[in-house]
């Protein structure tokens, strides 16, 4: 089917309790005997998120919200040794400022619906978890990691020569605390997980092959709490957040054009996809 958004989505049905729905990138299972849905982001090789990912992304999430069986979702990846390597920094090269625009809106929008989700949200960070990919984890509820010291997790943005925008650096700020975001955000720390843990931007560490299991049981706990009370305090929590993006949303988008078309910014994101290429090859 197409999707009012024109994202070909294909449907099917796994067994009495459980549904599946696919698109490009983002497949989601839903186990209507528990409420919860394990949602996997599969663009290969690195989960960069483009243009289309995201939107899939919100439009998945969207469909979710308005399911009442699903209470709860699983954030996860489809792909070996990473969980998202963040923004696509392709989408954000050599492209003209209406590309700009859009592509920032996209990402606006998959961040105002997940981070405003009423459903319980679990990271289960099955690998790296750069920027972009670290936003994802930390506008969850809860987020959980594999114990893999190969694996990194941060906002790494200033490595790039770009800046974080103000509302990565508030629901960083929530979670690790002030002076622990400057330092980080300011040196574009990436951290494993033994040290995520240690600063409180992951929850838990876990054998890799038991992060989704361990996601299943701390959903479990969330859900011993009423939804009612437990929806009514996140909303509480974040209203604030969310309301700054929304009240700035066209402002943002007018800084982020403005910012990665100057010529300089160009310039060390050519380089930076460079090295990465090198690294690679
Ligand atoms: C005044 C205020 C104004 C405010 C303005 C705000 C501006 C803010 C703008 C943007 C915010 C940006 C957020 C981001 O998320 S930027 C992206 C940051 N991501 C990274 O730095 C991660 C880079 N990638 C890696 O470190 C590694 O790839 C890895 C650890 C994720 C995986 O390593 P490995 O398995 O070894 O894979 P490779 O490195 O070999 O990569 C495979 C392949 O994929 C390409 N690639 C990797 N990451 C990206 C990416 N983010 N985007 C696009 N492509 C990517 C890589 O180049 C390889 O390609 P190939 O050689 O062609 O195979």
């Amino acid at each position: 089917t197409l999707s009012p958004y024109g994202v070909h989505q294909k449907h099917g049905q796994i067994s009495n309790q459980r549904r599946q729905f696919s698109n490009t990138y983002i497949s989601v299972e839903m186990d209507d005997a528990t409420g919860v849905a394990v949602m996997k982001m599969k663009r290969p090789p690195v989960n960069s998120l483009n243009l289309e990912l995201l939107t899939e992304f919100a439009i998945s999430l969207e469909k979710l919200e308005i399911d009442r069986g699903c209470r709860g979702v699983i954030l996860t990846s489809a792909i070996p040794k990473i969980f998202s390597a963040g923004l696509d920094i392709t989408e954000m090269c050599g492209k003209n400022a209406d590309h700009y625009g859009e592509f920032w809106r996209a990402l606006q929008e998959m961040w105002l619906k997940l981070y405003g989700s009423n459903m319980v949200t679990i990271a289960a960070i099955n690998g790296s978890s750069p920027a972009g990919g670290c936003l994802l984890a930390v506008s969850c509820d809860y987020r959980i990691m594999a114990d893999n010291k190969k694996y990194t997790i941060g906002l790494n943005e200033t490595q790039l020569g770009i800046v974080a925008p103000f509302w990565f650096k508030d629901i960083m700020t929530d979670t690790i605390g002030h002076r622990a975001t400057e330092r980080s955000l300011e040196l574009g720390m990436l951290y494993s997980p033994t040290d995520a843990l240690k600063i409180g931007l992951v929850d838990e560490v876990v054998a890799e092959d038991k992060v989704l299991s361990t996601a299943s049981a701390v959903m479990a706990q969330w859900f011993a709490v009423p939804d009612h009370a437990r929806q009514l305090t996140k909303s509480m929590m974040r209203k604030p957040n969310l309301d700054r993006l929304v009240t700035h949303r066209e402002a943002d988008i007018k800084n982020f054009v403005s910012f990665i078309s100057r010529d300089s910014i160009q310039k060390s994101l050519q380089i930076y996809m460079e090295m990465l290429k090198k690294k690679g090859s």
